[in-house]
């Protein structure tokens, strides 16, 4: 069984699948045995990232997915490569995009491959669920980022930007006047996220979220031998550091989760709190007749997924939204008049952020040009049809969300331009802005991140002005989001109060 399923997977389900879709003219570049176009891919962009740019340009689609750019040109617009084994299917029409993303947690997920390169990361949690499994998680969690509940976080948020506020206006006073924002944001995001969905202390924070950064550059790198049979099993030096962190991650969650533990056993505290985390811990104590269980495992899991999903992508939007403002002052100067109207010297609470339309508007063009997740993908867990295509089981449709938002067939000839005014009216949406997915598996913490960064950028523009700094060099590259590679660097000026 064991040598049969082996075969399957790496040579009969792949030649079934390539007749399959060379029937309906879906082609693409011809696969190495078990590498698939891996190579092909590192090669591509290890050219188009030889150099950084020579000016702050937004037209990164050639450097950042020079593969996308090189197989559309050649093969159209839908065409299948093989990253290792794993078909993928290229697709960017929008009638199919939203098909796809619409289809249940039944028919369409994560593939072996994903979430074998991220088991030890963040493991079962959310992100990588499938199936039933990841209707329970999603229906379980989903309160702590709705509603009222959702509103209770403007506070802290309020409070944590006030801190660094405080800490970079100490800088200023000192006589730094150059500050590195990209690693400002990742702070504070790291400390928001500790603090409203785990109640715990920065500091801890800060440290879990080093490791698991340091988890997520691993397990990527030893994800590039997956294709290989059974190197997973291989104790490659890859494999040994991975497991020493994954045990140091889990140890620091478990000292939280215990405290929290402990409150409640000792009488401290009545209940396990309405956070993410004493949500999961209550619904670790339930006893469920549907056979769905939460074990500790699995709410460290969650606890992962939730520290890695919920801060990277937000403090991305915060720096390159920074970066953009700090390059186009006249929209800096207006955001600024916006927030002063709106929010009249005091700190924005949940009623002002609607009324901030233009800041909206800017951070609607910032996760256009730069969306942190720059690729969406799918596998297909029965065959399906979407349009006319028949997708067969086993094909991972790849929707690259970079491309789409620079796409001047969909956004104009300016595709590649800041252009707020583009989301001014409602209408500009039609399905190809595509920052936080879409369907069933749209971002969870959506509503939590442009809450955060409406806050941070409201109260950032309020107290100081920016201009971008000489040493700024732009050159935007993929680590699974969209990063600044040698950080984004600003001057601060404080403004009046
Ligand atoms: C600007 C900030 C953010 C961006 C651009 C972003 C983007 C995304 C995208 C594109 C997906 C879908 C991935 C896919 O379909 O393959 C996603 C899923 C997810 N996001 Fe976010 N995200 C952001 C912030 C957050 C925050 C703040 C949290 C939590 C506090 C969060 C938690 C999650 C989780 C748990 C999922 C998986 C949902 C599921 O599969 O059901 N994200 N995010």
């Amino acid at each position: 069984k064991i040598a049969y399923d082996t075969l399957s997977f790496y040579w009969l389900t792949p030649r079934r699948i390539r007749k399959r879709m060379a029937k309906q003219g879906v082609y693409g570049p011809d696969p190495r045995p078990f590498t698939g176009n891996i190579l092909d891919v590192v090669e591509l962009v290890k050219e188009s990232m030889a150099n950084d740019m020579s000016s702050t340009s937004h037209d990164i689609v050639d450097r950042l997915l020079p593969y996308y750019s090189a197989w559309t040109k050649q093969y159209g617009k839908r065409f299948i490569y093989w990253n290792g084994m794993e078909p993928r299917l290229c697709l960017t029409e929008m009638e199919l995009v939203k098909e796809i993303l619409g289809k249940s947690s039944n028919v369409c997920g994560r593939s072996w491959m994903q979430r074998q390169g991220t088991k030890h990361f963040i493991g079962n949690g959310l992100l990588m669920a499938n199936g039933e499994a990841w209707h329970h998680q999603r229906h379980l969690v989903s309160p702590a980022f709705r509603g009222e509940r959702l509103k209770s976080y403007a506070g802290l948020m309020v409070e944590c930007t006030n801190k660094m506020i405080q800490s970079l206006e100490t800088q200023l006073e000192e006589g730094q006047s150059v500050f590195e924002i990209a690693d400002c944001m990742k702070r504070l995001t790291a400390d928001i996220i500790s603090r409203t969905a785990f109640d715990t202390s920065s500091d801890k924070g800060i440290q879990i979220f080093d490791m698991l950064t340091q988890l997520q550059h691993l397990c990527a790198q030893a994800s590039r031998h997956l294709c290989i049979p059974g190197s997973r099993f291989f104790p490659s030096k890859y494999n040994r550091k991975i497991k020493a962190l994954k045990m140091e991650v889990e140890r620091m969650l478990m000292e939280i989760i215990g405290s929290r533990k402990e409150g409640v056993e000792i009488g401290r505290s009545s209940g396990y709190g309405s956070d993410l985390l004493g949500m999961l811990l209550k619904e670790m104590q339930r006893k469920r007749d549907d056979g769905f269980s939460l074990d500790l495992q699995l709410v460290m899991d969650e606890c992962k997924t939730f520290f890695f999903a919920g801060h990277d992508t937000t403090s991305l939007l915060l720096s390159w939204t920074i970066m953009l403002l700090a390059t186009n002052p006249s929209w800096q100067h207006k955001t600024r008049a916006e927030v002063a109207q709106v929010c009249n010297g005091r700190p924005p609470s949940v009623e002002h952020l609607p009324k901030l339309t233009l800041l909206n508007m800017v951070i609607n063009e910032s996760l256009r040009l730069y969306p942190p997740a720059t690729v969406l993908p799918r596998i297909v867990f029965k065959d399906i049809k979407v349009g006319d295509l028949e997708i067969p089981k086993g094909l991972s449709v790849w929707i690259p969300v970079l491309a789409i938002h620079h796409s001047e067939e969909l956004w104009g000839k300016d595709a590649n331009e800041f252009n707020p005014e583009r989301f001014e009216s409602k209408a500009f949406s039609g399905g190809r802005f595509l920052p936080f997915s879409s369907g069933p598996r749209t971002c969870i913490g959506q509503g939590f991140a442009l809450m955060e960064a409406k806050i941070i950028l409201a109260m950032l523009l309020s107290k100081f002005s920016f201009t971008i700094s000489d040493t700024y060099r732009h050159a935007p590259v993929v680590v699974l989001t969209i990063q600044p590679k040698y950080g984004i660097q600003v001057c601060l000026t404080p403004l009046p109060s």
